[in-house]
């Protein structure tokens, strides 16, 4: 039965012709002889191993085909109405680009978009174009990366990074990959190596050269060889957003196989694809190894509902387990995981309770009320300073000091090492502190409650005397993550290779406080990488999104201060930033721009207001539908159809939108500006990092438009 190895085009066509060739294509990977296929080569084309099939009366496919192995291979470059198929299939050419290795259909880039063409750097600015103020010169471009001379001409003539993005959208595959990086200050060594680029071995048998430079790993972001009749029908049905799944970047594609003795962390800005490689990742495991028990969690349930609608996307055939310790994968929220293990040791929990909270409960039952430390804070007579006795630093004590040293009584509490606290604790203090975590505790007690933290803790406890229950732990946002949390994965995998994958970008911490593996027995030592490519946000918008990042001491879960330096594979608009002055003119700004959107033919759950808390996206909601505009408020619901979606900004964590309205941004309430003030130093600063990451977290929601508000 022939190969199919199919390339980015085909999925790009439309609904009708989709499903016919499919058609086509399911009947070719049966039996290419097949009668009413037509599958033909073209009199005087350019390359021999070129066929057009047909896939009815107007379409035709325009194919090369590959003999090796004794097997025959179709790489399909794409479907076209007859006559322009045959103009195309009489000129393209399938070969091996001599530099680097990789395959490369030469010409078709010009019958499907003509390129940009720059007009002489000079007579529109004085100033040197890009890739020269870089230092790269033509030898560069296409004696060492194998960019064709054309493109690269183009390219050196291109102003600015914003034009080298433009041609590189025109590029699919290795050398759209090679352009985004000629844009950076990598060097050329580096490109050549993150691509894995090597001149081609030459044995005489072109086909057989083809093949095996199709397989390279650059080449699989362009080109995939399809796995069976399935398979083939997910690649057409799903459209561009879908590549995701089957035309993984080099580095991607690396991660998401590669074996590792031990811990690995993945960090890289938004977009970067890193719930991607944990979603392929999970695939393969579960593919080599059908046993495994295998957890991929996440922070929240609504981000592990996507991970789990990913998963099903990417393969159906992939067994998602319904509990823990089960073979298969197990998706679940990271506190939804502890509240799954403490549910299933029954009445055997009471030990890992007493030795996390010293109390004798042998089924806690609900989850502790928000506000609860307040609660506490305000029946107490404490003559503790507001800087301590608040809510922010007690909850961060209990999570960060308390919970993961299980403390139980003030003696202990006395005795404990409080590293990177900030406020130092006196005797005196250390016994106030307590005297509230006690009367914190008493009233979980008396209710019968545990809070999220509280749950984790115990959940390790357990976990740590029972032994682990599950091989392979693959985790997302990893940043959020508190240390109770860590300690449970930790006790819920057991120690070996592959034990612990975590993505994670510090840039996006939005909850809790900084926390270093390394203290809750996750060493990584040497086993952590980053992603660089944004494949989701343009340049423009993300030259904002990093911009709010700008002048904060970002550390990443090993301590190291998180580099910032990553780029876009996409071109599009400058975010425009609206000043207002009212919540009404606020109002009217976000109708307005909404309304126009939908105007040019945006599809309403395509666009996304994105607002501070629930309050505002009440009146959000409120006032777009008071406006004509159909509108509807998202919080633990998926998103549904036909509206434009208003949430908050921490509820849009994980998502994407092709337009993103960004409301209040710089606007702080007085009731938050009073809590602000009240924090001591350390935390007020700690507070202000997670404040203008969810900022750089919503403005990196959008694909295509960013509007920025600003309220005065
Ligand atoms: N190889 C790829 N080809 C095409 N699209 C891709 C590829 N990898 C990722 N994407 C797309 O880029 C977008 C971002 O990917 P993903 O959500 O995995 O990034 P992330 O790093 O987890 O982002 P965030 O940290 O913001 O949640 C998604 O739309 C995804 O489908």
């Amino acid at each position: 039965m022939p190969t199919i190895i199919m390339t980015k085009w085909p999925v790009k066509i439309d609904g009708s012709v989709k499903a016919k060739a499919m058609t086509f294509l399911q009947k070719l990977s049966a039996d290419d002889t097949t009668p009413g296929l037509h599958v033909e080569p073209i009199a005087g084309a350019a390359d021999s191993r070129v066929r057009t099939g047909r896939v009815d009366q107007f379409w035709r496919a325009v194919m090369f085909r590959l003999d090796g192995a004794g097997e025959s291979h179709y790489v399909i470059h794409g479907v076209w109405p007859h006559d322009d198929a045959i103009a195309v299939a009489t000129r393209v050419r399938l070969n091996v680009n001599p530099i680097n290795g990789l395959p490369q259909i030469e010409q078709a880039e010009f019958e499907r978009a003509e390129p940009a063409a720059y007009p002489a750097v000079a007579s529109i600015s004085p100033a040197e174009p890009l890739l020269s103020q870089l230092g790269r010169t033509r030898g560069d471009l296409v004696d060492r990366l194998g960019v064709p001379a054309d493109v690269a001409d183009l390219a050196l003539a291109a102003p600015d990074e914003d034009a080298i993005l433009d041609l590189a959208q025109q590029h699919e595959g290795w050398l759209g990959m090679i352009l985004v990086d000629l844009a950076t200050p990598d060097s050329i060594d580096t490109i050549a190596e993150r691509l894995q680029l090597e001149a081609p071995e030459q044995t005489g048998d072109e086909d057989a050269d083809l093949l095996r430079s199709l397989k390279q790993p650059a080449a699989q972001a362009q080109f995939a060889f399809i796995d069976g009749q399935e398979e083939l029908r997910r690649v057409i049905e799903k459209g561009d957003f879908g590549s995701w799944r089957v035309f993984l970047h080099p580095e991607q594609r690396r991660y998401a196989v590669r074996r590792y003795k031990g811990p690995f962390r993945l960090s890289g800005g938004a977009g970067t694809g890193k719930t991607v490689v944990l979603i392929h990742r999970a695939r393969v495991l579960a593919r080599e190894q059908p046993d495994a028990r295998i957890v991929l969690t996440t922070f929240t349930t609504n981000l592990a509902d996507a991970l789990r609608d990913g998963l099903a996307q990417l393969d159906p055939t992939v067994p998602q387990a319904t509990s823990l310790n089960q073979p298969g994968v197990y998706v679940t929220g990271v506190d939804a995981l502890a509240a799954a293990v403490i549910r299933s040791a029954g009445t055997g929990i009471a030990d890992a309770v007493q030795s996390v909270l010293g109390d004798a409960r042998s089924t806690p039952t609900g989850r502790t009320p928000n506000g609860r430390w307040r609660e506490v804070i305000e029946a107490s007579s404490s003559k503790l300073p507001s800087e301590i006795a608040n809510e922010t630093f007690l909850s961060a004590e209990y999570a960060l000091v308390v919970l993961p040293n299980r403390v139980k009584n003030e003696s202990e509490y006395r005795r404990v090492r409080r590293p990177s606290r900030g406020v130092a604790l006196d005797r005196t203090k250390r016994d106030s502190v307590w005297a509230l975590i006690a009367a914190y505790r008493a009233q979980g007690r008396v209710d019968g409650t545990l809070d999220f933290a509280e749950a984790a803790a115990i959940a390790a406890a357990h976990l740590a005397t029972t032994g682990g229950q599950a091989d392979h732990v693959l985790v997302d946002e990893g940043q959020d993550l508190s240390p109770a949390h860590w300690q449970m994965l930790r006790a819920l995998v057991v120690e070996s290779d592959d034990d612990l994958f975590i993505a994670e970008d510090s840039h996006q911490r939005i909850y809790g406080n900084r926390t270093v593996l390394g203290r809750y027995g996750i060493k990584i030592v040497g086993r952590s990488q980053r992603l660089t490519l944004n494949y989701r946000t343009t340049a423009q918008n993300l030259r904002y999104a990093m911009a709010v990042l700008d002048g904060g001491d970002y550390v990443d879960l090993e301590e190291q201060a998180e580099a910032t330096g990553y780029r876009s594979a996409r071109s599009g608009p400058t975010p425009a930033v609206e000043a207002v002055e009212s919540l009404v003119t606020e109002l009217d700004t976000i109708a307005g721009r909404v309304r126009s959107w939908l105007d040019g033919g945006a599809a309403p759950e395509t666009i996304a207001v994105l607002v501070h808390d629930k309050f505002q996206r009440e009146r959000v909601v409120n006032a777009l539908n008071e406006r004509g505009v159909q509108a509807r408020a998202v919080d633990r619901d998926r998103p549904a159809e036909g509206r434009v979606l208003v949430m908050t900004m921490h509820r849009a964590k994980g998502m994407e939108f092709a337009k993103v309205v960004l409301a209040d941004v710089g606007f702080q309430s007085a009731a938050e500006k009073a809590r602000l003030d009240g924090l001591d130093e350390i935390e007020r600063h700690d507070a202000e990092l997670r404040a203008r990451s969810l900022v750089y977290v919503a403005a990196t929601r959008a694909r295509d438009e960013l509007v920025v508000i600003q309220r005065r």
